[in-house]
């Protein structure tokens, strides 16, 4: 079914304009002023900007951890993603050491598979470097189109891999066409302060914060940047939270290293003295790397806008302050990692970006969703309005005013890190490949319909070969 948008404000990484979509079989078909096609449903969209859909490069749903597992899967998690203007989540599929590779991407087919309700696909975790890993990986890169490989420098005996296996990952996607991503915090130093802070009796959520000091992210960032260069790799640098960490980055990206950092919501809102929230709610903010103290969100804002960092991920990994968030009454090590944000990703960033003039409107476009498109392989089938792109789109009420709370939000978890806070903006309607998903801020989507993507290789946007397609009878050059 044919659709038209009309009188909205196109708003792209590099352009805002007047302009009627025509949307035909999922994808933008035509841009222009007072398009008809017969048959088309009009949808209106004055007084609202019209965004592509959000990109969120980094979720983790449905995923065992800290011994229990997240509360929001790719049904719940994906529906709270498109009320707040996400389109396209990456999720980050984990692997053990000895276990083959396929299995693992099995197992988040299984757990996506007739669930989601927008487009997804993978990062793999790479936990070892063996024979049969270098086997298999081409094999899933092809196969799979899993184009962004992760490995944890830090959670010691749980996901951490060494810097050989971080070193040979580099090699590996120099040669592959791939991005390696990081989560950078030296987790050797991490594992003897956790134990000498328990040993001393310090088991509140504080001194989660407290036994991972910024230095310690900063060093592991410079450690990575500096083995990319050696591998002349590249690197993408997950939820940067501080100062020393953007350091590193900006120094390697003066270098001329394709060297990226994301950041995420909650490093830019919140701060280290959430942790010590009374009656153990400091465990609701226990994030790693763990929220620091305020005067980095400064530094974080200016990184973006100047684009030392890139990238907004929301790392959604959500777990109930009821019955997962208390395993760690007693001891803060015990208290699972992560929080909700997959929801509020977008229209805080709106809200507390764009409003308050810490960033652009373009800048807020690229960071939500244009760049992540172009690290992750998307690019343009995802992350612009164009014709011939998949007609993933935001109609956004820019004067829409809303107080984030748990009461409200779609996600499946029993709080809200941003619980109170005052927010204008708010996506009105969504669509995925031409469909509402979000009607007049109903969900009317349906689990299942989020096709799984098979991505590009980093940097091979520019050699794909310019085709000739023809969709509903428009030709379209360039895709
Ligand atoms: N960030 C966090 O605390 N939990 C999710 C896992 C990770 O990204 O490290
Ligand atoms: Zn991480
Ligand atoms: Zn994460």
């Amino acid at each position: 079914m044919k659709k038209i948008i009309k009188n909205g404000t196109i708003v792209t990484a590099t352009d805002t304009y007047f302009g009627d979509i025509l949307i035909d079989d999922g994808i933008i078909v035509m841009i222009g002023v007072d398009l008809e096609a017969e048959g088309a449903e009009i949808v209106d969209a004055a007084g609202c900007y019209i965004f592509p859909g959000g990109i969120d490069p980094h979720t983790h749903l449905d995923m065992p951890f800290g011994g229990t597992v997240t509360k929001d899967d790719f049904e719940s998690g994906t529906i709270a993603a498109a009320f707040g203007g996400t389109t396209t989540v990456i999720d980050f599929c984990l692997t053990s050491k000895g276990a083959p590779l396929a299995k693992a991407v099995e197992t988040w087919h299984a757990k996506s598979r007739g669930k989601s309700v927008i487009d997804y696909s993978f990062h793999l975790m790479i936990a070892e470097v063996s024979d049969d890993v270098l086997f298999e990986l081409p094999q899933i890169i092809e196969e799979e189109g899993i184009t962004s490989l992760k490995v944890f420098m830090a959670y010691k005996n749980v996901f951490q891999a060494d810097d050989g296996t971080l070193f040979k990952t580099l090699l590996l996607a120099k040669e592959q066409g791939a991005l390696v991503m990081v989560h950078a915090e030296n987790g050797d130093v991490i594992d003897f302060l956790i134990a000498k802070a328990l040993e001393e009796g310090k088991i509140e959520p504080i001194y989660h914060a407290l036994t991972r000091p910024p230095v310690l992210e900063g060093e592991a960032t410079g450690r990575a940047a500096d083995l990319t260069e050696l591998a002349d790799s590249q690197l993408y640098v997950v939820h940067v939270t501080c100062a020393e960490a953007v350091w590193k980055i900006t120094e390697a990206r003066k270098k001329g290293l394709r060297v990226y950092g994301e950041t995420c919501p909650q490093y830019l809102m919140l701060d280290q003295s959430y942790l010590e929230k009374p009656n153990f709610e400091g465990a609701k903010y226990v994030w790693s790397p763990p929220l620091r103290e305020k005067w980095n969100q400064d530094v974080l804002w200016d990184a973006l806008r100047n684009g030392q960092l890139q990238t907004i991920g929301s790392d959604q990994c959500s777990f109930d302050f009821k019955g997962q968030k208390d395993l760690g009454l007693g001891d803060f090590s015990k208290i699972p990692n992560g929080g909700p944000m997959i929801e509020d990703r977008f229209s805080v960033l709106y809200s507390e970006g764009v409003r308050k003039g810490r960033i652009s409107l373009h800048k807020f476009v690229d960071i939500v969703s244009t760049a992540s498109a172009k690290l992750f392989g998307l690019f343009p089938q995802k992350g612009t309005i164009a014709i011939g792109s998949d007609a993933d789109i935001v109609i956004f009420d820019p004067t829409a005013e809303r107080t984030i709370s748990a009461e409200t939000h779609h996600m499946n978890v029993d709080y809200n890190a941003f619980e109170g806070l005052e927010i204008t903006g708010e996506p009105v309607s969504v669509l995925v490949r031409g469909e509402f998903v979000i009607r007049n801020k109903q969900f009317v989507g349906k689990p299942g319909t989020g096709q799984y993507l098979h991505r590009k290789r980093f940097n091979q946007m520019e050699k794909l070969p310019i085709k000739e397609k023809t969709i509903g009878g428009y030709t379209n050059v360039g895709l």
